[in-house]
């Protein structure tokens, strides 16, 4: 078999130019803050395209370029001054950060209603109660709609997520959990790696480590999404073996044009609910 690409490109594109035509109807614009601590050059990268994003969708964009330097309670006033602005709806902190500033308290000072990164406990403790959320963690959503473009029904479904990451891996889980997957969490301590992926009909990588899923490893026709964006000699790798796997798979997204721009668009629509909610006159649940 040889694996159907998935185009992340074409797909973030579709539903960005969705919420662009929504926001064309609002009188006042989205506004979205992006903080950026140091000059790690993957998130500078990551940052600029979430600026060009929101300019290209009408959203109203911060982005705040501290220094390396910068310490915990600079950072914290930053986000509590960012937390009551009327003009801004979405607050996002671009990890990782510096190791002079602990992360999870930075995590915990955004206010929920503004976390558009769904990383704050309250959300993802909405997420994981099955409540209704106003946002939804971004990557994670993003794999979701690339795995629903296949046209494969995910219901029933055996999914084999690898890494255990509170961005990616946990709430890829409770995502497919949600959508009535059978669901394997793996991780490094995995005892046999290989025979739990091979159960797998949607495979979900995000470990960080460059081709650990080989085509060996693949049930025949599975979807394969990779998360990994591992640079190795300046060049993007998946954690995904795409040459072997795609001989194997019926489906796989490629790196880059996969997960990353779908993690983009996903932001985009977290803003534009946090938007609407913060807009409504009573609360959504
Ligand atoms: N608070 C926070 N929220 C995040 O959402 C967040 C974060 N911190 N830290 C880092 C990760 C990573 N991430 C990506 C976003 C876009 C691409 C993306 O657009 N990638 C392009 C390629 C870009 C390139 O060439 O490097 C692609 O895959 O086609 C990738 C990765 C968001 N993250």
């Amino acid at each position: 078999m040889t694996a159907q690409i998935i185009d992340g490109k074409k797909i973030a594109q579709n539903i960005r130019e969705k919420i662009k035509t929504e926001v064309a109807k609002l009188a006042v614009k989205p506004g979205l803050a992006v903080i950026l601590v140091g000059a790690d050059p993957a998130s500078q990268v990551y940052v600029n395209s979430k600026e060009k994003a929101c300019q290209e969708i009408g959203f109203y964009s911060e982005v705040h370029r501290l220094p390396e330097t910068t310490g915990e309670a600079e950072l914290l006033a930053l986000i509590q001054k960012l937390n009551v602005d009327p003009k801004i709806h979405g607050v996002l902190v671009q990890l990782p950060l510096p190791q002079q500033i602990n992360e999870d308290k930075i995590i915990l000072a955004v206010e929920p209603a503004k976390d558009v990164d769904c990383f704050h406990p309250v959300n993802t403790g909405v997420l994981f109660s099955g409540m209704s959320s106003v946002v939804l963690p971004c990557t994670p959503a993003g794999c979701i709609e690339l795995i629903k473009s296949t046209g494969i029904s995910l219901s029933g479904k055996k999914a084999v997520v690898i890494g255990r990451s509170n961005i990616v891996g946990k709430p890829a889980a409770m995502l497919l959990l949600q959508n009535n997957c059978t669901v394997t969490l793996c991780h490094s301590r995995t005892a046999d790696l290989a025979a739990e992926v091979r159960q797998a009909d949607i495979v979900v990588a995000a470990v960080g480590k460059p081709g650990i899923i080989t085509g060996d490893m693949i049930k025949p026709g599975a979807v394969v999404i990779d998360v990994g964006t591992n640079r190795v000699n300046g060049k993007l790798t998946g954690d995904v073996d795409f040459v072997s796997v795609s001989a194997a798979a019926g489906f796989i997204t490629p790196v880059p044009g996969g997960v990353g721009p779908m993690t983009i668009a996903m932001l985009m629509q977290n803003t534009l609910n946090a938007y609407l909610a913060q807009n409504r006159s009573s609360p959504s649940v």
